[in-house]
């Protein structure tokens, strides 16, 4: 396992006062894709939002390269290399595939050759690409969602449950386009409700259970031990 590029410390976060997180502690390390697992309710999206600056942590530290970056503005911490896609997609409806991607790409004009890369995952965003995003499916708005995020290499890449609610056929090019992420040597944390898709991504795993971390390890080992899943998971027979 190589080093960690973001570290969480005894996190706690509220949200009005309503205490969220309680001890929030894991690592993702560089060039692995860590699955954020847990319950529905668990704190997850939390989790991602409080590393994002959009909730505030009240305690513990959220390390990135290093850094302390708890304290910092959004815009600052996406400046040092972050991109999130969250659960709701954050796409532009009233602009177009096209336009979606250009304002996505902030530090100056798209890389032709990275467009080529992500259009050939996603195929449906060229056929698209002058519509306006809020006439897109929801699995081609997820997929916009994850291109968006993908349009500039990033040192780490927050993924929210991009399967959710999506037909079978569109999780399978999902998971070919983060998997051809992860090939390129990306660090991921995805948030996934899917099973076989975490068992099909992730390198390392993290469960959450009522706002706290309550287990850590490689994805193989959980994948592997239907009891220990049934117990964090509350699933039965999954392995
Ligand atoms: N804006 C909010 N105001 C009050 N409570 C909130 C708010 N957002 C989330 N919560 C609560 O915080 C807890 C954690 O929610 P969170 O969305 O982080 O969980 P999650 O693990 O991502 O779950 P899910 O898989 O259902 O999205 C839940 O009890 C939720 O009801």
């Amino acid at each position: 396992m190589s080093e960690p590029i973001l570290t969480l410390r005894s996190v706690a976060t509220d949200i009005g006062r309503y205490h969220i997180l309680h001890d929030v502690s894991f690592s993702v390390p560089r060039g692995e894709v860590t699955m954020l697992l847990g319950r529905n309710g668990a704190g997850k999206t939390t989790t991602l939002r409080t590393i994002m600056g959009l909730w505030r942590a009240r305690t513990g530290q959220v390390l990135f390269a290093d850094e302390d970056i708890a304290a910092l503005p959004t815009a600052e911490i996406s400046r040092r290399g972050i991109a999130y896609v969250p659960e709701d997609m954050g796409i532009f409806s009233d602009l177009t595939v096209g336009e979606n991607l250009r304002l996505a790409a902030i530090s100056g004009p798209m890389d032709k050759a990275r467009l080529a890369w992500i259009t050939a995952a996603f195929p449906p965003l060229k056929t698209f690409w002058d519509s306006a995003a809020g006439t897109l499916s929801g699995g081609q708005k997820q997929m916009l969602s994850v291109a968006r995020a993908m349009i500039e290499e990033r040192r780490l890449y927050l993924i929210d449950e991009p399967s959710k609610g999506l037909a079978p056929a569109i999780v399978t090019t999902l998971a070919r386009a983060l998997k051809d992420l992860k090939r390129a040597g990306a660090t991921i944390l995805l948030v996934e409700q899917n099973f076989a898709l975490s068992r099909a991504l992730g390198d390392g795993a993290v469960v959450m259970e009522d706002g706290r971390t309550v287990w850590s390890g490689r994805m193989a080992d959980l994948a592997a031990d239907a009891a220990l899943q049934g117990r964090l998971l509350g699933m039965e027979g999954a392995a």
